[in-house]
């Protein structure tokens, strides 16, 4: 396909023309000229008029010969008579079988195998009613569809579009034919191996927007009273307003739920004339979207009569363009492709190419007035036929004026050439997004030299820890409290896990900042860091550092030799003191055998969820050098969060894995979280900040699904209910350790060891919550997302949860969030509530999690329970300690 070409820091829009009625077959010379013109794609239909006529004189003549067919035959035993409840639907019992449609011939399809096959996306015919209540109309429309794809996969084509169901007939109940249809679909993806199969939907379920939309000679109106009429339950009649804003999303959860997630099935997302609510962008943010259709009637007109599009669904696009695999767009009948004629005016052509190449005047692309046009119904998708004759006058006029016979195609390259720029983060994390990776685990693993480098672009985690150090030692002073450096004159600080070092660097910056002499340590177990670390403090740091390696839970504290304790710090060697032997019963007894105490013990063990590299047990391990009356760790505490999610991408990805990988969907992933959508939310209305409005972006730090414009300049923003698991705090209390000692090696307290096993040396560690979330709209729960906040020291922090980042410590990118899925996804209807139970479990050797949630209706005050999930357990996957 022709790409646009532009700077890699903007998206690129792939944009394709259709015509619902396309009268000439798409030759070379066709795409060719549509390329010229600037579009990559077009679409054509695989039949012909002339195969939906014969299918049509196929279907009257078997419904008049069953007409005249009398008598017995057709009469309807009582076994068999359609009974009053149409949801159980049989047909009678001697009625013949469908007619079958004959195999395609010549005058059928305009299609044929040849080079430009791949640059075409098929159409299937959107006359079929898959999901008729009526099984005749259901059988031959599944006919329809298997011939044309599997006529379109013969001849190469690489992508098909199939009508999406319709969700209403007249007089009953929506979406009861969604089975059929999903079947039908289940099916059609075996007709290639290699083939695309795309949905097309509206954003919104709205009923007569899906009557106005009935081509003509379509299926639908052939089925027979007795399988549609009447049952007033819950039936949706014509000239019904009611939106359903989430039926389409339903529908399309039931057919890739049959289809078991399948990677080959997506979405034709029809963007409507008017904004949906937040809510139901964010839903389809999160699923698998692979083209969005703009039909000529969403486009406004300005005051100069040119086509743009509203505030609010330029918005939408903006945020879909900003995912991992943005979507492609077809503009629908918006006119055909130029023709030849326009090569004959040089100049018309020279003006109309720089047009559809974006680069058009303001008024050309100055926004309708208001932005968003006054509608009735958010889901409508039509002008009246008093705006649509006064569009289709401006629109001539608009093109003669402008020798543009591409105006549309022109706006939208207008608004590619007008994307916002890739935030630093949406660089930083290219390639990352809904990627899932194991966690680390530094304590059981040796990290890779170019894993700290990527720790170490972080512009705000360095910084902040150095403003944290830089405070205590300042506050140190401020308190009098003793320095435990050699003869009382420096604090003395342990940067405990210091990899290559950049936190024993800030360490000494924060010391000349606060003017506080300091003694550092530097301690780390991974021997190639640690020659690293050497290295720095020959060459960078005047060999003032004391590097030791070890792990720090088997380091004794710091130790000086009798020079360094008659010297004044930093004139002596950094070579590691021999240190004297120390008796394993002197452990917790910080200073005492000769070695000096930590003031400071500066740490950086933190993962997605907090504790899950094991921060909690490492620290524990080196709390008995620190210095028992005034010693502070920085951090001082960190708490984990958890908020529900639906993820069917991540979900697709560990299905697939699940066959080779029996613990797949028992392991918490670290992963960028994008194309998610969050369940639980509360609707805040913010105005954007003026650099919010220059770039077109919403909150910083909330993935893309969160932010939803409005149209009018305030943003409704869904802000995510996140909520706090637990919490660690260092150093622990004393009493804490001394228990956890008593029971090391089944001690006289330990009674029958730990619950998980074990002695129970490290059970103060475990942890449990139960943390309830209300859901206004239904939805399907895949897993849930957990973040992290830590305060280093007083008010200075750090966050990873979407909430509080921007606050806390915005434009921080060493931690993505963390992912804990659910085998068996839960779907759930409007106002529901998610209970989420998580344990953080140890048996002294490792640490793992178990997970599960179960999903309750509300039922006025009463809670109804819906489903549980599996408990999972990641103990297989564990954390070595
Ligand atoms: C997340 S990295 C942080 C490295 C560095 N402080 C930074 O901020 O770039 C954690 C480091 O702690 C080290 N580490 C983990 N557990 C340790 C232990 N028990 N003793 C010593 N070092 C440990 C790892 O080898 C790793 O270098």
């Amino acid at each position: 396909m022709a790409s646009a070409g532009y700077d890699e820091h903007y998206p690129t829009f792939y944009i394709g023309q259709h015509e619902t009625q396309r009268s000439l077959p798409v030759t070379d010379e066709i795409l060719r000229q549509a390329q010229a013109w600037n579009y990559d794609m077009l679409t054509t239909p695989i039949t012909t008029p002339y195969f939906h006529s014969r299918v049509l004189t196929l279907l009257s003549n078997y419904l008049s010969e069953l007409s005249s067919l009398s008598g017995d035959d057709l009469t309807l035993s009582s076994s068999n008579t359609l009974p009053s409840n149409l949801s159980d639907v049989r047909p009678p019992k001697s009625e013949p079988p469908a007619p079958v449609i004959p195999s395609l011939s010549p005058v059928d399809t305009p299609l044929t195998p040849n080079d430009t096959i791949s640059q075409i996306i098929a159409c299937a015919s959107s006359w079929i009613d898959l999901a008729s209540p009526d099984p005749l109309i259901a059988n031959i429309s599944r006919q329809v569809l298997n011939l044309e794809m599997a006529y379109a996969a013969f001849c190469g084509v690489g992508n098909i579009v199939i009508p999406g169901p319709r969700l209403h007939h007249q007089g009953r109940n929506t979406g009861e034919g969604i089975a059929q249809y999903a079947r039908a679909v289940q099916e059609a993806l075996a007709a290639g191996p290699f083939l695309q199969v795309l949905i097309n939907l509206p954003m919104v379920d709205q009923i007569d927007a899906e009557l106005d939309e009935d081509v003509m000679g379509s299926l639908a109106p052939f089925a027979r009273d007795q399988y549609t009429s009447q049952s007033t339950l819950g039936s949706s009649k014509p000239g019904s307003k009611k939106v359903d804003m989430f039926g389409t999303w339903d529908a399309w959860h039931i057919i890739r739920t049959m289809c078991k997630y399948n990677s080959r099935l997506s979405v034709v997302l029809n963007l409507p004339r008017h904004h949906p609510p937040a809510a139901v962008q964010s839903r389809w943010l999160s699923e698998p979207v692979r083209i969005i259709s703009i039909h000529q009637n969403s486009f406004l007109k300005n005051s100069k009569g040119y086509p743009v599009l509203s505030k609010a669904n330029q918005n939408i696009i903006t945020r879909f363009m900003r995912l991992r695999t943005p979507p492609w767009f077809l503009l629908s009948d918006v006119g055909p492709i130029p023709g030849f004629e326009l090569n004959n005016n040089p100049q018309a052509t020279a003006a109309a190419a720089a047009s559809a190449a974006g680069f058009l005047s303001p008024s050309a692309t100055a926004d309708a007035a208001g932005g968003v046009s006054k509608s009735p119904s958010p889901g409508a998708s039509s002008p009246t036929p008093a705006e649509a004759a006064a569009a289709t006058q401006q629109s001539a006029e608009a093109s003669k004026r402008s020798k543009d016979p591409t105006p549309h195609l022109s706006y939208m390259r207008h608004l590619q050439r007008n994307q916002p720029a890739k935030t630093p983060i949406e660089r930083f994390g290219a390639g990352y997004q809904d990627y899932l990776q194991a966690p680390l685990q530094p304590l059981a693993d040796n990290l890779e030299s170019i894993t700290y480098e990527v720790f170490e672009k972080d512009p705000i985690k360095y910084e902040w820890y150095e403003r944290a150090i830089t405070r205590a030692l300042r506050d140190w002073v401020d308190y009098k409290k003793p320095m435990s450096g050699p003869r009382g004159r420096s604090v003395v600080i342990a940067v405990v896990g210091a990899g290559r070092g950049p936190l024993v660097t800030r360490a000494l910056r924060a010391s000349e900042a606060a003017r506080v002499p300091v003694d550092v340590w530097a301690v780390e177990k991974n021997q190639n860091a640690y020659v690293l670390l050497q290295r720095h403090n020959e060459e960078d740091w005047g060999g003032c550092v004391h590097v030791v390696k070890s792990d720090m839970r088997a380091w004794k504290g710091p130790w000086w030799d009798e020079s360094e304790l008659q010297e004044e710090r930093g004139t002596t060697s950094s070579s590691i003191p021999e240190e004297p032997e120390l008796d394993e019963d002197d452990l917790s007894l910080a200073g005492s055998s000769g070695f000096g105490v930590v003031d400071i013990l500066v740490s950086e063990l933190l993962g997605s969820f907090a504790d899950n590299e094991l921060s909690p047990e490492c620290l524990d391990g080196v709390q008995h050098v620190l210095n028992p009356m005034h010693g502070i760790s920085i951090p001082s505490s960190y708490t984990a969060h958890l908020t529900p999610i639906s993820a069917p991408k991540l979900h697709a990805d560990i299905a697939l894995r699940t066959p080779a990988d029996s613990s797949a969907p028992e392991t918490p992933y670290v992963v960028m979280l994008h194309a998610i959508d969050f369940l639980s939310t509360t609707a805040v209305a913010t105005e954007p900040t003026a650099a919010q409005e220059a770039e077109g972006t919403g909150t910083p730090s909330i993935p893309p699904a969160l932010n939803a414009s409005a149209g009018s300049g305030t943003t409704t923003t869904f802000q995510p209910n996140i909520k706090i698991a637990w919490e660690f705090e260092h150093p622990a209390p004393t009493n804490t350790l001394l228990f956890s000692q008593l029971r090391k090696g089944g001690g006289i307290q330990s009674g029958g060891g730990g619950l998980a096993g074990g002695d129970g040396a490290n059970e103060h560690n475990a942890r449990f919550a139960k943390l309830s979330f209300r859901c206004k709209d239904r939805g399907v729960c895949h897993g849930l997302g957990g973040y992290f906040e830590t305060v280093l020291y007083d008010d200075v922090e750090l966050s990873t949860n979407p909430v509080s980042m921007a606050h806390k410590s915005k434009d921080m990118i060493s931690w993505f969030p963390i992912y804990f899925p659910l085998k068996a996804p839960i779907y759930f209807p409007d106002h529901s509530e998610l209970d989420v139970s998580i344990w953080r479990q140890t048996d002294d050797r490792k640490v793992w999690y178990e997970w599960m949630v179960e999903a309750f209706v509300l039922l006025g005050e009463k809670r109804v329970r819906l489903g549980v999930s599996d408990l999972h357990s990641s103990k297989k996957n564990g954390c070595l300690m």
